[in-house]
């Protein structure tokens, strides 16, 4: 993988997993048999290890900077003679296409939650953002999708604005990957959770639109990182198992439907050029010179194991 910069620690597992319990109680994140039974359930591949190693600490610190926010907050309310009105903690989850990023952040949501019982714990996806596949093929940019230029930045910005600002019932349109694309007129509804994690490919890149970043609304960042030919295949896999669940549901509307009909092998090449001429461009060119931006970098290897961490210092 590649080396650091200068401004980021870097922990092997071992390292990272002494620092479990150092900010949380640790009967505050115990890993029973029904927890990871509950992780198990939604996702049989994720490795139980990782969950113990690297997702505690990663809890444990996300305890120390939510603490800290909120000290802060009060601390600037005071200077300014205003009472604080705390937006959500916001956690930015960004990655290549197919890296893992909603898996590791239904993973996440599910551990804070478990370990912040009384809290409430949000999540959603940029993907949502997207303009609809109509739109982008009426403005001629279909093979563009994931790139800058096929999200609605100026809906997202406003978006990350009024939860940062605390406003009641916050709306973020919803994607499906089944019809790979935007769900029109459906959305999840925010009532002023308490941490808000949302993930997508561009939550680290800066907006044509307008001078503000995503991340400018973030209270910490995280890139989830691997080589590429592993991500490119991570992607396969997810192709082929959007596939065998169109099979399955056998609804001719799915965008997966047409692929069914092909063998296997060309419909698997078929998605090997997409991954090629789309979105790995798209990690080269945009996703990947965003990875230094992160206050943490999560690396995985082969079977989505995490074997490193850079966490920044300063
Ligand atoms: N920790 C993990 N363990 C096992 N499989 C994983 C893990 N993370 C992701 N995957 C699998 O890799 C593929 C891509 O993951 P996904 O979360 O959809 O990526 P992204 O949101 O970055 O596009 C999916 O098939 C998913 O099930
Ligand atoms: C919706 C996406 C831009 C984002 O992907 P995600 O991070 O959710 O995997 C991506 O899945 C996508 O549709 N890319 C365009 C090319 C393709 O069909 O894969």
């Amino acid at each position: 993988m590649a080396t650091a910069p200068l401004n980021f620690a870097v922990f092997n597992k071992k390292d990272w997993q002494q620092l479990a319990s150092k900010y949380v109680a640790p009967d505050s994140l115990q890993m029973t048999p029904q927890i990871l039974q509950n992780i198990k359930a939604y996702n049989d591949q994720i490795a139980v290890d990782d969950v113990f190693d690297i997702y505690g600490p990663l809890v444990s610190y996300i305890k120390l900077r939510y603490d800290q926010y909120h000290r802060d907050i009060n601390e600037r309310a005071g200077f300014l003679g205003r009472p604080a009105a705390p937006g959500p903690f916001i956690i930015g989850i960004a990655g290549s296409v197919a890296v893992g990023k909603s898996t590791t952040a239904r993973l996440l949501q599910y551990l804070l939650q478990v370990a912040f019982p009384k809290k409430q714990i949000a999540l959603t996806t940029t993907d949502g953002f997207l303009l609809a596949n109509e739109t982008l093929q009426e403005k001629g940019i279909f093979d563009r999708k994931g790139f800058p230029e096929s999200y609605n930045m100026t809906a997202l910005l406003s978006f990350m604005n009024d939860l940062k600002e605390g406003k009641s019932k916050v709306k973020s349109p919803k994607y499906s990957h089944d019809q790979s694309d935007v769900l029109i007129g459906e959305y999840d509804i925010f009532e002023n959770p308490d941490i808000f994690i949302i993930e997508g490919i561009n939550t680290l890149q800066a907006s044509s639109e307008t001078p503000v970043y995503i991340s400018d609304f973030f209270d910490l960042s995280i890139y989830v990182d691997a080589d590429t030919d592993l991500i490119e295949e991570w992607y396969i896999d997810r192709f082929k198992a959007l596939l065998a669940s169109a099979v399955a549901v056998g609804d001719d509307n799915n965008f997966f439907a047409a692929y069914t009909k092909l063998p296997t092998t060309e419909a698997v090449a078929a998605a090997t050029k997409v991954w090629q001429e789309v979105n790995l461009p798209n990690l080269n060119e945009y996703i990947l010179p965003t990875r230094e931006r992160a206050d943490l970098v999560l690396h995985k290897q082969a079977n989505h194991q995490i074997d490193t961490i850079w966490l920044r210092k300063f």
